[in-house]
């Protein structure tokens, strides 16, 4: 029997009088016995039953998990319902949680105010017009007299509080309407957001990115040994021992500029010609991965025309670029995007109206970050397709459930 607590089953041993006709894998049984120390070497306890209710049969015929079978995750994707019933599904959803309460700690143990940031909204943070309307007939469009949206990212929210409490995060369901099947985008996503002000240097930022990294990833690593070797096992061998050797390790840091140059050099060719001023392709972020040694790389300074309104102008030249910073991880790519925030009036006239009050009314240096929270279980796991690491996975075309 398996309660769904760890990978281990506990083994019950019963009386042949005991058995029930309607007793088949993936029932749902009552048992009750003694614990009693097991004869057996790979178990350390067992159950000797008195009795054994049934409490919901299971059809073992239709039932689509078989027993001691490892099914491959395309396989048990296609039931939403049962599929955190098989191992992996199980061993992930347990990471997961873990990984959860190491995030909340994580912030609340740094002094961060944890902010509740609203599902609707009517911003585009990003400018990237990926937003889910909500209310699209013109009759719910009045419930809020304006265009409301689910919220593609919370930092403009944060932004407000950080004037307040210096240090804030946020972490919850973000949504984004890209139009795309690959195995790294999700239309619903978690991501873990923090604002930090009086900050001058995205150096400050970077270090809680890698600090928050780094400590979760340790917790992970101590709370669910089980759960994480099976991935390292089955799934992604490669990783196996990896990721303890990337805590030890400082993360490198390379510019827009470096990068570029980087690419240009590559032996290979590439689909989208690496240009200064062109963003970073998939197929780049892999090859800058590899180039550094398969570990997590920051990428600093991006080009000014490439990110969105908010972020700190470096007013260098000719290359023009501001002060962003993407951390890029093997396997993964993007798995955080950050920078410091445009804190002066006259570089922000014209923009939202709201954002230039923040500026007069007491405004100090800031910066933030986002880190998606699946992007990151992947990496961490080496899961190839992100459906596989939420619950209940929303893309395109499909909203099972
Ligand atoms: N809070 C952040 O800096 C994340 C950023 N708004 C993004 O969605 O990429």
């Amino acid at each position: 029997i398996n309660d769904g607590s760890s990978l281990e089953s506990l083994q019950v041993v019963a009386d042949p009088s005991l058995e029930k006709r309607d007793l088949t894998f993936g029932s749902a049984v009552e048992v009750q016995g003694k614990l009693v120390k097991s004869p057996h070497r790979m178990q350390n306890m067992e159950l000797q039953a008195e009795t054994i209710r049934v409490v919901g049969p299971c059809d073992i015929w239709s039932f689509p998990l078989k027993m001691k079978e490892r099914h491959p995750l395309e396989y048990v994707r296609q039931f939403p319902h049962l599929r955190c019933r098989s191992n992996t599904l199980g061993a992930l959803l347990r990471i997961r949680s873990e990984a959860t309460a190491g995030i909340h700690s994580f912030f609340q143990d740094n002094g961060y105010v944890h902010i509740h940031t609203p599902i609707i909204t009517s911003n585009d943070c990003e400018g990237a017009g990926e937003l889910f309307q909500i209310g699209e007939s013109a009759e719910k469009t009045h419930f809020f007299s304006v265009p409301a949206f689910l919220t593609v990212s919370g930092q403009l929210h944060l932004e407000v509080m950080a004037g307040a409490f210096t240090h804030v995060f946020t972490f919850g369901p973000t949504f984004r309407a890209e139009n795309s099947q690959s195995r790294r985008h999700l239309a619903e996503f978690y991501m873990v957001e923090a604002e930090l002000s009086f900050t001058e240097s995205l150096q400050d930022i970077m270090q809680v990115m890698e600090d928050l990294f780094k400590t979760v990833t340790s917790t992970v690593l101590s709370k669910c040994p089980h759960d994480v070797e099976l991935f390292h096992k089955y799934i992604a061998p490669a990783q196996k021992g990896r990721l303890e050797q990337i805590l030890k390790h400082k993360f490198m840091i390379i510019s827009y500029s470096e990068a570029v140059e980087i690419l240009k050099q590559a032996p290979q060719t590439f689909t989208f010609k690496p240009e200064w001023g062109c963003d970073l392709q998939t197929e780049h972020e892999k090859y800058l991965v590899k180039h550094c040694g398969e570990v997590p790389v920051f990428v600093v300074n991006y080009p000014y025309d490439l990110k969105p309104f908010y972020m700190r102008d470096n007013e260098d030249g000719p290359q023009h670029t501001v002060a962003a910073v993407d951390l890029l991880v093997p396997g993964v790519g993007e798995l955080c995007g950050g920078s410091l925030r445009e804190e002066r009036l006259p570089f922000l006239k014209s923009r939202l109206q709201r954002y230039l009050d923040l500026r007069k009314f007491g405004s100090v240096p800031h910066g933030g970050f986002g880190m998606g929270f699946e992007r990151y279980l992947q990496y961490i796991l080496g899961v190839d397709n992100i459906k596989d690491v939420i619950p209940f996975p929303r893309f395109s075309h499909s909203c099972l459930l």
